[in-house]
Parts: structure tokens; sequence; C-alpha cells
């Protein structure tokens, strides 16, 4: 690409040395910088990349994009601006060619859901024959194949890179999970949303945000950002039991498609809900009549979830029938309210990904009609995270019969640091600290009894631990079964 045309996008306060005239590459790590590559200098939480700027001209960069002049030596060119993060949404976008003009791109933001509505929004269109792809918490997930990502919502030149690949890929469509983190950071800067959804916005995320109400002026960016050309067939999807839908409304000029299990005057509306052993059936109110719909994924949860998917779809053409066609045929979301088989053990085994307070009430709620006896409730939280939910975590799981205090990701937190503040919230006796999850795990399995369900949070569909920042192999899953075979001779 020609040097100067790429640099078009950016207010530029000075040039030092010779522009090259065309550039092959675009880099925001100097261990990835090739010949001929533009190389951004991101002032980072841990690092400087100007500190690394010599290295990439050492190893072929021939633009630095930086916010002052370097002293280096070899043949580059560096263009001074105020703010380098800021210029790399801009040149990522521009670099690409504006990818997402050419997909239906669906953002699902909210505190809780995001993954479950992108899979299964993801899920419908793979169904209906339109190739699409899925970028979030779980990873890239681009015609089936699933690549590792850092972020739930990547950085503004990954993001720009998958939604280009998605394209050469013949995608039609492509879902995002949008994070709190993404938006103010602005990781999605240049990304045209079609159709804009919300979940929910409960307590997560403060280390970051500070207040609820930043958080939640956070995740309205999305729908601000939807802009205002009204020539354009875009959507708002709103959650309307949660008070912040209001707000968001108010921010787009855009049709809103509501959807809800309390409000009757929702677009879409989910009724008489049944709790199956291995599946879940309720009535669909929607502007074509009311629909009975039966979903092999389990939980209240995921009857919201399943309202917000279809109405992503519904208001972008496609037919309610093949919507809610391909819902039911769809598997259940790995590590959301998933049952484990369990064969012959007298024990049931779920597990769940929920690290929130909502989360938790939510997942011990949906696992009430499968209890025959106790519910047995793990959950650990992260280390070196937003501290100030650990108490309302504990005061929900406390409606658990049985809870195990552990951790998730401890990171570089004591295990006692961690437990001490989840214990802080429990409302009843019936608990234990185990810092070790491993040890947590085997100690559900231990002191439970036939008839009792055991729920794992937390994990959901993680196979690892991160303690320090190694990655450790940990499966609830795994390591229940093996004890709980142990325990009851099966
Ligand atoms: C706090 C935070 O957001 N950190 C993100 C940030 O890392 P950082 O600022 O520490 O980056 P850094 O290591 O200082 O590097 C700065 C720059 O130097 C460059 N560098 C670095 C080393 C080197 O040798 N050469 C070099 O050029 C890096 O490529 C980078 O451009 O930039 C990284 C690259 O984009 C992100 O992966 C990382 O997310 C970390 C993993 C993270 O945990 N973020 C959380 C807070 C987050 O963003 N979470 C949200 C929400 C999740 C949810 O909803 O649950 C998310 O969207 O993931
Ligand atoms: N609509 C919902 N409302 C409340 N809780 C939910 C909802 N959907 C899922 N959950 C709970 O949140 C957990 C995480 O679900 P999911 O991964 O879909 O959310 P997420 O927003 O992607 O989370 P994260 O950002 O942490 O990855 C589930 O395991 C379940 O306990």
């Amino acid at each position: 690409m020609q040097a100067t045309q790429l640099l078009q996008c950016l207010p530029i306060k000075k040039i030092v040395g010779t522009l090259p005239e065309n550039i092959k590459d675009i880099a925001i790590d100097s261990r990835n910088v090739q010949d001929k590559t533009i190389f951004i200098c991101i002032k980072g939480y841990t690092v400087d990349a100007h500190d690394f700027a010599q290295q990439a001209v050492d190893s072929g960069a021939t633009i630095l994009v930086v916010d002052h002049e370097l002293e280096l030596t070899g043949d580059v060119a560096q263009v001074i601006v105020d703010d380098t993060s800021r210029a790399l949404g801009l040149l990522s976008a521009k670099f690409f060619d504006y990818p997402s003009k050419d997909l239906t791109m669906f953002g699902v933001t909210g505190t809780n859901g995001k993954t479950s509505v992108a899979t299964m929004i993801q899920n419908i269109l793979q169904g209906l024959g339109v190739r699409s792809a899925l970028s979030g918490t779980i990873g890239f997930n681009l015609n089936g194949i699933m690549y590792d990502s850092a972020n739930t919502t990547s950085d503004a030149l990954t993001t720009q890179q998958m939604i280009f690949r998605a394209k050469a890929e013949g995608c039609r469509g492509m879902i995002m999970e949008v994070s709190s983190h993404g938006l103010v950071l602005g990781r999605l800067a240049g990304v045209e949303f079609d159709v804009a959804i919300f979940t929910n916005l409960t307590h997560d995320h403060l280390d970051f945000h500070g207040t609820m109400e930043n958080y939640g002026n956070a995740k309205g960016l999305l729908f601000s950002q939807l802009g205002h050309d009204l020539e354009k067939d875009k959507h708002a999807v709103l959650n309307s039991d949660d008070a912040w839908s209001k707000t968001y409304a108010g921010l787009t000029p855009y049709p809103i498609w509501t959807y809800s299990l309390h409000d009757d005057a929702a677009v879409f509306q989910g009724l008489n809900i049944k709790y199956h052993d291995e599946h879940t059936e309720f009535d669909m109110k929607t502007p074509e009549g009311t629909k009975h719909v039966e979903l092999k994924v389990l939980g209240e949860f995921n009857v919201y979830n399943a309202l917000a998917a279809t109405a992503a779809l519904y208001c972008k053409g496609y037919a309610l029938d093949d919507i809610i066609g391909q819902l039911e045929i769809m598997a259940p979301i790995k590590g959301r309210m998933q049952k484990i088989e369990t064969g012959e053990l007298p024990i049931s085994i779920f597990v769940d990904y929920a690290h929130t307070p909502d989360a938790i009430e939510k997942a011990i709620s949906a696992a009430v009609p499968y209890r025959e006896n106790r519910i047995i409730f793990i959950i650990g939280t992260g280390g070196n995270r937003d501290k100030s939910k650990r108490p309302d975590m504990a005061k929900m799981a406390s409606t658990a019969d049985y809870v195990i205090l552990t951790t998730d990701d401890p990171r570089y937190e004591e295990y006692d640091s961690i437990t001490t503040d989840l214990e802080k919230g429990m409302t009843h006796d019936n608990y234990k600290c185990i810092g070790d999850r491993a040890e947590a795990v085997r100690y559900a399995v231990e002191i439970s009894e036939p008839g009792d369900l055991i729920l794992f949070a937390g994990k959901g569909h993680e196979d690892y631990q991160i303690i320090e920042n190694t990655k450790y192999p940990h499966s609830d899953a795994e390591i229940a079964l093996i004890a709980a075979r142990e325990k009851y001779g099966k």
C-alpha cells in the first residue's frame, strides 16, 4: 500500500526522515515486524513499545508511528502524532480497507451472556448456510476452526485483521463479543456494526471502570457508535428487563427490538418456561404470533439468550421458523450450564462459567429444577482483578445448600486473600474455603451424597488455571469424575 495514502487518515504533527513509497505490513508488536512494516508504538499497561522501536527498525520497519521523536539508527521515517493508540485504530481500519462494511456485523455486549448469544447467532447463520465468523472470549472461530485470542475484544489491529480474514474466507456475517474495555480503549475503532445487542449489566470490572455508571456508559458506546445514517439497515436489540436498555435506546436512532421474560410490551417475550432433564421448552411471543420452542440448552438465562439471538436475526430479515428451527437443533454450549455425562454415578455434575454475582444467582436458580437433594456449589474468582465483587459473589452463592469458596485464575494473588474476601459475603455457615481448586473439586465430591447436584462455576469451557503468569492444565469435570468414580465405585 502507498505510504502517503495510508497516512492521509492521521493528523500528523511532524515527519522525521523520508517516507518509503510503499509499506507491506502493519504491526504493534516488535516481535512480529518484517520487511517494509509500519510499526505503531503503543504505551501499554506493562511496557512502552517506544522502547522496542530500534528492534522494530532492525527487523525491517520503515515507518514508525510515535508520540515523540526517538534517537534511532537505520533507514526509517518517524511519524509523530499526539496519540498512537488512536492512530492505531485509524490506520488498522484503513490498512485493511474497512472490511466490516462488507459483512453483516453483529456486536454483542453486556456483563453476562455475550459468548452464549454470539454462539447462538453464529450457529443459526451457519445452519442456514450463511458463512460467518465469531470473535470473543473463546477465541476466533473462522469456518469451524478456532484460533486463540488473548482478549474478549482484541486490540484494534487484530480486530481489523480478523474481519479482513473473515471476509477473505467468504464469510457474509461476523459476530463480535464487545467488552466494555474494548469500547473504552478504542479496540473497535472503524468497526461498522449492523446490529448491536445488549444482554444485561450487573456488577463486574469495577477495578477498571470505578463505578457502575461509568461501566454502563462504556457499554453505551456500542449503541452511539452505530451512527446516524438512516439509509443504513441497522438495529438495536435490547433486554427490556434491564433498566440500562432505556438509556441505550436513547443513544441510537435505529429501530429498537426488545426482548424480555416479564415485559408484555416487548417485541419478543419468553413465556411458560418448562425445564426438562436434557432440554428447556417455552412459548415465544413474536411479531408473527406465538411459537413453541424447545432448546437443548438449560437454564432461564439461556431463554433470554435465545430471545436475543432470535431478535438479532429477525431484524435482518431471517425467517422466524428458520431461526427457531436452527435454535432447536443447536447443541449445548460448552461450559455454560453444561450437564456432564455421569453414567451410573448417583450424583449430577454441571459446569458453568458464572463469575459475577448476577451470573451466580442465575446459575444456581437454573440448577434448582435438576436437584434431587442438595446443591453443592463451587465458586472461585480471579486474582488481581475486581475485588469489590467478591463478597457479592459469595452472597449469591449462599443460595446453594453447601458452598466451597476457592480460586479461579489466582494469578499473583495469595489463595487466602481471595477466599477471605469471598467469605465476607457468605450468609450461612455451610461452606468451606479451599484455595487450591483441584483440592476444592475433590472435596465437593468427597462430601457429596446420592442425589446431590454439584455445580462448578467460574471456569466453564476453560481447561487451564492461570497461576502467576503460567497456564496449568485444569478441568473441574475431569477431576470430579475421577474422584466420583473412586468414591462411588462405578
Ligand atoms: C489491561 C489490558 O487491557 N491489557 C491489554 C494490553 O496489554 P498491555 O497494555 O499490558 O500491553 P503491553 O505488554 O504493555 O504492551 C504494549 C505494547 O508493546 C508491544 N510490545 C511488547 C513487548 C515487546 O517485546 N514488543 C512490543 O512491541 C505490545 O505488542 C503492545 O503493543 O494490550 C494487550 C494486547 O492488546 C491485551 O492483550 C491486554 O489484555 C490483557 C490480557 C487483559 O487481561 N485485559 C483485560 C483487562 C481485558 O481487556 N478484558 C476485557 C473484558 C473481558 C470480559 O468481559 O470478561 C477483554 O476484552 O478481554
Ligand atoms: N443472559 C444471561 N443473564 C445472566 N447470566 C447469564 C446469561 N447468559 C449467561 N449467563 C451466565 O454467565 C456465564 C457466562 O456466560 P457467557 O460466557 O455467555 O457470558 P459472557 O458475557 O461472554 O462472559 P465473559 O465476558 O466473562 O466471557 C454463564 O455460564 C451463566 O452462568
